[in-house]
């Protein structure tokens, strides 16, 4: 059987670049295989899934060396609406992807393009709706969703249309815990009815290996250096040599100084050994740490009295009854389900939208406040990078806000220059932003905000669609200026992120604050943990595995353990 997709001795460079983003590619992929493409931010993973959806060459010009076939067809002899019908595409940055004024629409988008009758395709929308829980959202305009449904709308409009090839271009980002994991589990059963092809883009390996993978195809610097099935890359340093997070599970065994080498299946831990041996060395691990120092409480910074927000008269309150304090120093992560109300609770405190009830900064009400004056007290860096970016040069978009304070230009140059080192931005300062990757993109809007070095600073999302090396470093750098007394407050998805580097989590499930606990209490608690769509890690589930002890012991002795100022 010839390969569905072919990539043969494949180089492409963008116009715009000096040098070639794809190197030398050789990939093929049959009919019916999950593929998933792994590799750092900027490795070129999503330029590959530009040729399969027929973008490159059609809309992203360059030189192409070498042939790329999909589904038999050239990629440079083809349109861009001929591969439509072979290749469907969930798009990283899905606000560009929205056609239809309600959800419905969008959904329907694919299946009219195909001519479906209608009583037959309000029943697909429904189905898919029903099943990515969208019902309600059905007639809410794409534009007003929170980050993570617009997620699955997108999701949703690629699912009905049963095309040959689906690429899912990082469809986790966004995503809550529970969400993320219902969605691999959806791609694995629409593969397995329709028989399509799937090639999944994604950092969150992890939870992508929740489900049967066939291959993974590592990329780095735009050539292929891994190309097996996940049980032999897992049992090697390939992964994280690249800067990819292999399995939390996989690192615990490592660290509790297991061989991997003796256990035949590492891709699940439900498939690990039952062996004494294996459970005695965790635990004999476990033992030997040490409790971290308990963390001081600072005075109080923002306070926020019966805070809540209503965006239109028609809908029921996405937030409502906020009551909290934020101490000066605190380092608090704000977790929850999509449309939770996470996002218009930072836009209340940053000033973009009102607010019922009162909000408080050091004593003083907010409403006095402009939003420039805010800005320098709260820094705020916003989910979709595009949202942010209003500058053509890098440098330019870092420097924007010192300039709007007239700090002169050689002190510009040395802040700017400072904190691209520490995004990893540096070799681009002189690059305009439309050719960097998502990741990069992101990067840049939150090095804009952090040589503001406000007193506060809000992330939606900073790790989202970033490589493990560069999200260790950006968490690294944040953990850094809370210790330097800033107070930072990061929404996330990622339940690593929030155990690891945050002390304090604020859970929110339908628009109310449903807990303000530390973050291992949080995931102890099983109705927390249901309400607010939250996920155990696998660190839990390995100590459950093995009989330990205390599994939540476990999985703090691990967290502690993590040496934070080291980017592995
Ligand atoms: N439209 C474009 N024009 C010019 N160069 C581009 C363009 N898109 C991407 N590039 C360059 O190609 C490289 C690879 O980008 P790509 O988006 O394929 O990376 P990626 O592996 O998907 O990264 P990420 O995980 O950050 O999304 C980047 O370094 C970027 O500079
Ligand atoms: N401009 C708007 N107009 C109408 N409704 C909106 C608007 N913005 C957000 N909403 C709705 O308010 C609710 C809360 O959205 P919000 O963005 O605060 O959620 P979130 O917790 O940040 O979600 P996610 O984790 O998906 O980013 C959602 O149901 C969303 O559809």
């Amino acid at each position: 059987m010839k390969p569905i997709i072919q990539f043969k001795n494949f180089s492409f460079k963008y116009d715009s670049q000096a040098d070639p983003t794809l190197k030398n590619i050789n990939l093929d992929i049959n009919k019916g295989e999950k593929i998933l493409l792994a590799g750092p931010s900027g490795s070129g993973k999503s330029t590959i899934g530009r040729c399969l959806n027929g973008l490159i060459p059609n809309v992203d010009h360059g030189d192409i060396q070498g042939t790329c076939l999909v589904d038999g067809k050239d990629i440079t002899q083809t349109s861009l609406f001929d591969l439509s019908f072979t290749t469907s595409t969930i798009l990283q940055d899905s606000d560009s992807q929205f056609i239809g004024m309600t959800v419905g629409e969008d959904i329907a988008f694919s299946l009219e393009n195909d001519c479906r009758d209608r009583a037959d395709m309000q029943k697909i929308v429904a189905k898919w709706a029903n099943e990515l829980g969208l019902t309600a959202l059905l007639k809410q305009s794409p534009q007003t969703l929170s980050g993570g449904q617009k997620q699955l709308v997108a999701l949703a409009g690629v699912l009905v249309d049963e095309s040959p090839i689906l690429l899912f271009d990082e469809p986790l980002a966004n995503l809550d815990p529970a969400a993320g994991y219902k969605t691999i589990q959806l791609i694995d059963k629409i593969q397995k009815e329709v028989d399509a092809t799937v090639i999944i883009i994604e950092h969150r390996i992890e939870e992508v290996l929740a489900e049967h993978v066939d291959r993974i195809v590592l990329v780095n610097d735009g050539e292929i250096i891994a190309n097996e099935n996940p049980n032999d890359l897992l049992h090697e340093d390939k992964l994280e040599k690249a800067g990819v997070r292999s399995p939390l599970y996989v690192k615990a065994l490592s660290k509790a100084d297991i061989d991997l080498a003796q256990i035949s299946d590492l891709t699940s831990v439900s498939a690990l050994p039952a062996n004494p041996e294996i459970a005695n060395k965790l635990q004999t691990w476990e033992n030997t740490q040490t409790d971290p120092k308990p963390e001081k409480e600072g005075s109080v910074l923002l306070e926020l009295k019966d805070v809540g927000h209503q965006y239109n008269k028609r809908q029921a309150h996405p937030l409502h009854d906020v009551n909290l304090k934020i101490n000066k120093g605190d380092f608090i992560s704000i977790v929850g389900q999509n449309g939770a109300g996470k996002t218009t609770l930072c836009r209340i405190i940053c000033g973009f939208i009102s607010n019922e009830g009162k909000a408080e900064f050091e004593g003083e009400n907010l409403a006095n406040f402009s939003i420039k004056e805010r800005a320098e007290k709260i820094g705020y860096v916003m989910q979709d990078p595009n949202q942010m970016i209003s500058q053509k040069m890098i440098f330019d978009e870092v420097a924007l806000g010192l300039r709007l304070r007239n700090v002169n230009e050689a002190e510009i140059k040395d802040r700017v220059y400072k904190t691209l080192k520490i995004c990893g931005l540096y070799p681009f300062r002189n690059w305009p932003i439309s050719a960097l990757s998502f990741g990069q993109k992101k990067r840049v809007t939150i090095a804009a905000i952090l040589v503001l070095e406000p007193e506060m600073i809000i992330l939606d999302e900073p790790t989202a669609g970033q490589d493990w090396k560069t999200y260790t470093e950006i968490m690294n750098f944040l953990r850094d200026l809370n210790e330097r007394g800033k107070t930072i407050m990061i929404v996330t998805h990622d339940m690593h992120l929030m155990l690891e580097y945050t002390k304090r989590s604020f859970a929110f499930a339908n628009g109310e604050l449903i807990a303000d606990t530390t973050p291992i209490q949080l995931l102890t608690d099983p109705t927390l943990v249901k309400k607010a769509s939250l996920r155990r890690t696998s660190l839990f589930e390995l100590a459950k595995h093995y009989n330990l002890d205390d599994p939540n012991g476990f999985v703090k002795a691990y967290i502690d353990s993590e040496e934070p100022r080291e980017a592995k």
